[in-house]
Formats: structure tokens, sequence, C-alpha cells
């Protein structure tokens, strides 16, 4: 096997191992939001999961260190608090996007309520700007968001399929806006949430001021 082949390999096995670790953080915190469990077990858990954090603390990556399993320009981004397969925080959202339009699809758990039994506002607002920057990369004009308005038409349930809807509306040189919607995946012309993102694309000092140490190559 090439050298090539081999650290493309390792490389898919880290990303296994970061979405497995993902799946596991996902686990524990919707039982940690949604135990009744006696008080003494909390305590137990709370020192458990101190010490399987303490060896992961070992090598961490600074702010300005790319993930080494992620692939900025491929648009893998396994720690993203919304699609990431490693990040505790996302659902994750699964999405598919082309050509300005982008779909997704999530069930969120008790630890995203903020009414009982309905998501936080907030959750609903990061994930339709997710979406909407899926939708206004996918037109080849990537940018980042500069307004959101969102408009909260009826709950969004949690512990239940949703579908998530995303695209581009308006382009104006720099400016691209998008326009999304949360529904049900059961009734999905009946909409929940709303949103209008205006995005606009970076000029050249503006991306280098802003992200310039993740722009450099990597050392090896
Ligand atoms: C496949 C991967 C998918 C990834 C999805 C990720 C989704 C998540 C997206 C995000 O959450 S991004 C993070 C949140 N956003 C930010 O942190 C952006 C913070 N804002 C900035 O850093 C600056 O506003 C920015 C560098 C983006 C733009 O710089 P300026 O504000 O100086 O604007 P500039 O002078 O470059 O002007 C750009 C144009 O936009 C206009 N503009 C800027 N802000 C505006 C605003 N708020 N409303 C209306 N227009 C606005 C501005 O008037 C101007 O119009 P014209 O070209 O016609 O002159």
């Amino acid at each position: 096997m090439t050298d090539r082949l081999q650290s493309v390999d390792r490389l898919l096995e880290r990303r296994e191992a970061i979405s497995d670790l993902g799946d596991a953080l996902r686990l524990l915190i919707e039982h940690a939001t949604a135990t009744e469990a006696p008080t003494e077990e909390l305590r137990r858990a709370a020192e458990r999961i101190r010490q399987a954090a303490g060896p992961l603390g070992e090598r961490i990556r600074e702010r300005t260190e790319v993930a080494a399993a992620d692939d900025l320009l491929g648009g893998v981004r396994m720690y993203n608090p919304v699609i990431g397969r490693g990040s505790a925080l996302a659902p994750p959202v699964h999405v598919e996007s082309s050509n300005g339009v982008a779909v997704g699809t999530c069930t969120l758990g008790l630890a995203y309520e903020g009414p009982p039994m309905y998501a936080h506002g907030g959750v609903s607002a990061m994930l339709l700007d997710q979406m909407l920057g899926h939708a206004v990369t996918s037109s080849g004009k990537p940018g980042m968001t500069v307004q959101l308005d969102t408009a909260y038409r009826k709950p969004v349930p949690l512990m239940t399929a949703l579908r998530l809807t995303a695209e581009v509306s308006q382009v104006e040189g720099r400016r691209v806006t998008a326009v999304g919607a949360i529904a049900t995946a059961e009734r999905p012309d009946e909409v929940l949430v709303t949103a209008t993102g205006l995005f606009v694309a970076l000029r050249a000092e503006q991306a280098q001021r802003l992200f310039g140490p993740v722009m450099r190559p990597r050392a090896s």
C-alpha cells in the first residue's frame, strides 16, 4: 500500500473514532439531561466522567490550529456544533446541498429544551444559520453571516424527526441572501420557524485578517 493510501486510511479511521466518541458523548448528554437517577449515582457519574476526560486533554490543539481530522476546503468539520459528528453539541444535522439549495434532517433530544417539550429558540436559530450557510456555500459564493432574522411561528417539538430547508434567494455583489425553514419530517409543509440570512463574501484582506493562522499549511 502506498504512503498516501495509508495516510488516507488513518484519516478515515480517525474520523470514525471521532464520530464514535461524539455518539458516546451525545448519549451521555441525553442521559445526563433526562436522568432521574439517585443523587449518589450523579456524583459517581461526575467522577467517572472527569476520569475519562483527563487523557483526552493531554494533547489538545490551540485555537489557531485546525483539527487534524478536518478538511477546511473539502468542508469536513468534525467538531462543528451543528453538523459535526464529533461534537457533543451537535444533534448532528445531516445536510445535503447543491446549487444554492440545502436540505437537512435531525432529531433534537431533551438537551435542546427551551420551553418544556420544545426546542430552545436559540437552537433553532443556530440550525438555520448553518443550513443557510450550506445553501450559500453550495451556490459558489461562500460568506459569513452578517444578519440573521428568525420568525418563530410554532414551537419545534423535541424527540421528533425534523426537516430543515434553505435556499439562496438573492445575490447582490458580495452580498448573498438565503431563506430557510424548520418543519417536522411528518408534516414538511407546516412551517415552524423561518429565517432570512444575509451573508457577505470576504475580501481577501478580510479573510487573511480573520483566518490567517488557519489558512497556512499545517507544519508536518
Ligand atoms: C459547507 C460549509 C457550510 C458552513 C456553514 C456555516 C454557517 C455558519 C455561518 C456563521 O455563523 S459565520 C459566523 C457569524 N458571523 C460573523 O462572525 C461575521 C462577523 N462580521 C464580520 O466579521 C464583518 O461584518 C465581515 C468581515 C463579514 C464583513 O465586513 P464589513 O462589515 O466591514 O463589511 P464590508 O465593508 O466588507 O461590506 C460588505 C457589504 O455587506 C454589507 N453589510 C455588512 N454588514 C451588513 C449588515 N449587517 N446588514 C446589511 N448589509 C451589511 C456592507 O454594507 C457592504 O455592502 P456593499 O458591498 O454593497 O457596500
